[in-house]
């Protein structure tokens, strides 16, 4: 018998006014899994992430964690879900008003209420995880660089040690060495933590390198999900175009031209 899927997705629909983003989504993440979603810009990659974490509100469907439906759940209980998860946002979303460990260590201080100095301590092993000393810890995240900003928000993902880790496109505004580096320290975090990942990029090289299971979002469904081994013998145009970078395709880019 197969065990419940960590992240268990169906029929999931979300649309904004006549807008339909989400069209019945069916997804499901294994434990352990870390599932890479690909797609392109505006194929709701981001609204699929934000209704997993309830920042957005689906129309329909389910969404199970552990088996427990979550798209209902208000309040202390989407809190106590919440906890699973730690989350690195496009971007890093640093706070620039706090030192770079106490950005790592905000989730302990403020989520966990764990004592300042204890979470100081987890916060420096955290940052030494992804290669960043004591020196680095006192800085404003606005003195650091666009990579090791990256290693603090991935550094700050993991500090709960939460059981399921979301990656917002991880390597944007990265050059591709640096993007590798990131790449390396995700996956080692993941590993190091025994996480469930959900990822969502349109870099295909990151794709390759997080993934064990690819799935590809299309006009609001999923369609083609398979192990990142089988990425090159799909056999489907839409993924096939898609990984190729082709513009001429059944995926047609709306351009508007003057
Ligand atoms: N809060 C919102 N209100 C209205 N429309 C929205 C909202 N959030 C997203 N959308 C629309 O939903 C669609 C999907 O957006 P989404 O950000 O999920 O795309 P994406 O696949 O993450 O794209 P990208 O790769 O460019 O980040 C877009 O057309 C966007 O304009």
């Amino acid at each position: 018998m197969s065990q419940t899927p960590k992240i268990r997705v169906r029929g999931l629909k979300k649309s904004f006014g006549p807008k339909t983003v989400l069209n019945g989504v069916d997804l499901d993440i294994e434990s352990g899994e870390s599932l890479v979603v690909i797609g392109g810009s505006g194929s709701g990659k981001s609204v699929l992430l934000k209704c997993i974490l309830g920042i957005i509100q689906a129309d329909a469907g389910s969404i199970q964690i552990d088996g427990e439906e979550t798209l209902g759940l208000r309040g202390r209980e989407r809190e106590r879900v919440m906890r699973k998860f730690g989350m690195l946002f496009q971007g890093g979303a640093l706070f620039d008003s706090l030192k770079v460990w106490e950005n790592v260590a905000f989730g302990l201080i403020q989520g966990r209420g764990t004592a300042k100095d204890e979470a100081r301590r987890i916060a420096l092993e955290k940052l030494a995880q992804v290669g960043l000393g004591e020196a680095v810890s006192t800085l404003s995240p606005a003195e650091l660089s666009g990579g090791m900003q990256k290693r603090v928000a991935l550094a700050r993902a993991i500090a709960t040690e939460p059981e399921i880790i979301f990656f917002d496109e991880p390597t944007t505004g990265l050059d591709p060495i640096m993007a590798d580096v990131i790449n390396d320290l995700i996956v080692a975090c993941v590993k190091e933590l025994g996480a469930t990942a959900l990822t969502i990029t349109h870099d295909m090289a990151s794709a390759r390198k997080i993934a064990n299971k690819v799935a590809m979002i299309y006009e609001g469904r999923i369609i083609w999900h398979g192990p990142v081994e089988r990425i090159d013998a799909s056999g489907n145009d839409h993924v096939d175009q898609f990984i190729h970078g082709r513009a001429d395709g059944p995926i047609q880019m709306q351009v508007t031209r003057p």
